[in-house]
């Protein structure tokens, strides 16, 4: 909580602001009620956006192209973007019927919650690190952070990227629209941005990632709701996750911003085309121990056949063979190492 102080403080915050400290450290206490003990969705995933959101507005030197109503709307809503957060996504609300579903309409119940919560805790006097602005900017920094929340809805992807790609052969940042898109894209960014992290640091979070995913297409088999195909243990293996996302999602976002900032492509782009490759040979390492798993049953099989039924003695010993093989990740994570 002190380095999310620090931030507030590093970017000139509390002074144009006029934010007290310990209004600041009210709110910052009530965000980290407010974040659920969760695999991933946790208080820690709300630093690291923010510390990225952070990173991103001093690489690109953003204080001296934007207005610093524009940087306040982007940290905070980096702190406030996943505010208790269940551990269920958009898909499991919808098709549980949950109450955030119900309340929402459907419309990007989670985010909308977020938001909604950000505000409940900023209506307190205590906790309103707002309390000392004009009405005018009042308004200006809900509407800004309701954007930028609600574009970390992931189905809206395309949507708001596209808009980006549009804008970006004539940026102008005078102009407000551009500067509205660019928050957007920069929140994603900073939110999806764990493999652009030393991979000892981006790992242990995918681990994170999969155990909320696991958890929840575990709970929709359980209810006989839609299995969220993404999220399936019998389907999604740690490097068949990373390398569509890495791929299709990720690099396509990050190139974009990088269009924009040429020097954002050493820091962000560079890591994550490493750990493509990473998870590239992870996923062929895997493949290779599935076709040998599969050869030596065939070959198995085939003795079986033409020999007749091993004694008991031999499919034990077999029994033992098998269960004495490490799995099949862990041994092409050994690979790569
Ligand atoms: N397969 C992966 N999916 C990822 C990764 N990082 C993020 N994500 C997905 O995006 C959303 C981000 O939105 P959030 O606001 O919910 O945090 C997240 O829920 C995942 O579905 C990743 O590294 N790999
Ligand atoms: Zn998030």
């Amino acid at each position: 909580m002190v380095l999310l102080q620090v931030m507030y403080t590093d970017l000139d915050f509390i002074a144009a602001f006029n934010i007290e400290p310990e209004v600041l450290q009210q709110f910052l206490f009530e965000v980290y009620r407010r974040y659920n003990n969760i695999p991933f969705h946790n208080f820690k995933h709300c630093f690291c956006v923010t510390q990225m959101m952070y990173g991103l507005i001093w690489l690109t030197d953003l204080k001296s192209k934007m207005d610093s109503i524009d940087l306040l709307i982007m940290l905070t809503s980096a702190v406030c973007h996943d505010l208790d957060h269940t551990g269920y996504n958009n898909a499991y609300q919808i098709n549980a019927r949950t109450e955030l579903a119900l309340r929402y309409n459907d419309i990007s119940p989670l985010e909308n919650h977020h938001c909604a919560v950000a505000f409940e805790i900023l209506e307190k006097t205590e906790s309103n690190i707002f309390r000392n602005v004009s009405m005018d900017q009042y308004k200006r920094i809900r509407e800004g952070i309701i954007k930028c929340i609600l574009a970390t809805d992931m189905t809206r992807h395309n949507e708001i990227l596209n808009k980006f790609k549009s804008i970006l052969p004539a940026f102008d940042f005078n102009n407000r629209d551009h500067r509205d898109v660019l928050m957007m894209i920069l929140i994603k960014v900073s939110d999806i941005s764990n493999e652009a992290r030393p991979m000892e640091v981006a790992e242990p979070w995918l681990d994170c990632l999969l155990q909320e995913f696991y958890n929840q297409s575990d709970v929709e088999k359980l209810e006989g709701l839609p299995v969220t195909p993404f999220m399936d243990r019998d389907k999604v293996t740690k490097p068949s996750s990373q390398t569509g996302f890495i791929r299709f999602v990720l690099l396509p976002l990050f190139i974009e911003l990088a269009n924009l900032f040429p020097c954002l492509e050493h820091h962000i782009i560079d890591p994550v085309r490493k750990a493509l490759d990473y998870y590239t040979e992870m996923e062929k390492a895997l493949e290779r121990e599935k076709q040998n798993r599969a050869q030596s049953e065939n070959a198995a099989k085939s003795k079986e056949t033409t020999v007749g039924p091993q004694s008991p003695a031999d499919s034990h010993t077999d029994a033992g063979h098998e269960a004495s093989q490490p799995d099949a990740q862990s041994t092409a994570g050994q690979c790569l190492s």
